[in-house]
């Protein structure tokens, strides 16, 4: 069965929202896109640089503008960034343009997932796990506000995961549509 419409992964740092992503568009014939690849693209450098030459407000101001453009696409999976959901306008866009799934993990989960990689700037602290810890305080009501879809992402590989959540889309996506 093809599952109409557009699917927006939202979620921590190490959620799986790329990973995921990718897997969930292959595997239902849609275009993937991820907004800070895109964003990358765009000003040709990666997201750390762009957090020291223009700070974190340059950067979400990027980001809005990429998720606006992305969400009045037809037929793609989107994985955003993971302070995607911290502007309204976001929030409003992602609900509008299609279903929104929040892949939630522990914080403990997500401090493995992400703890070799540098490409985070908001992870290069001296205590990033307890850094994740706050922004899993401060965004979990955000995605789930957001979220049409949550999806228990601990202790799944990113295989089972793309299969449990292509069986939940086929039935709650197309009820969505009808709606
Ligand atoms: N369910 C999972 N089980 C084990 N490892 C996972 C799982 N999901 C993702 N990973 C691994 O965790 C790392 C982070 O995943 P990914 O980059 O997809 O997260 P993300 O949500 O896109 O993060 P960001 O918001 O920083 O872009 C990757 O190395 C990926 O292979
Ligand atoms: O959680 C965040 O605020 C971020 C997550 C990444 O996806 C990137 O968008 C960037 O590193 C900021
Ligand atoms: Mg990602």
């Amino acid at each position: 069965m093809k599952i109409p419409g557009n699917f927006f992964l939202v979620g921590l740092m190490g959620a799986g929202k790329t990973t995921v992503g990718r897997a969930l568009a292959r595997a239902t014939g849609k275009t993937f896109y991820d907004s800070d690849h895109e964003i990358e693209a765009r000003t040709g450098v990666r997201i750390p640089t762009i957090f020291e030459l223009e700070g974190e407000t340059g950067f979400r101001g990027r980001e809005h503008d990429v998720i606006a453009e992305l969400v009045a696409m037809k037929d793609i999976v989107l994985a955003t960034g993971g302070g995607a959901v911290l502007n309204p306008e976001n929030r409003a866009n992602l609900r509008r343009g299609g279903f929104v799934i929040y892949l939630r993990a522990s914080v403990d989960d997500l401090y493995l997932r992400t703890a070799h990689d540098k490409n985070r700037p908001l992870l290069q602290t001296a205590n990033p796990k307890q850094r994740l810890a706050e922004l899993f305080e401060a965004r979990d009501p955000l995605y789930r506000e957001v979220a049409d879809l949550v999806v228990d992402t601990s202790r799944q590989t990113v295989q089972h995961l793309t299969h449990q959540l292509l069986q939940q889309l086929e039935q709650k996506a197309y009820a969505h549509r009808q709606a």
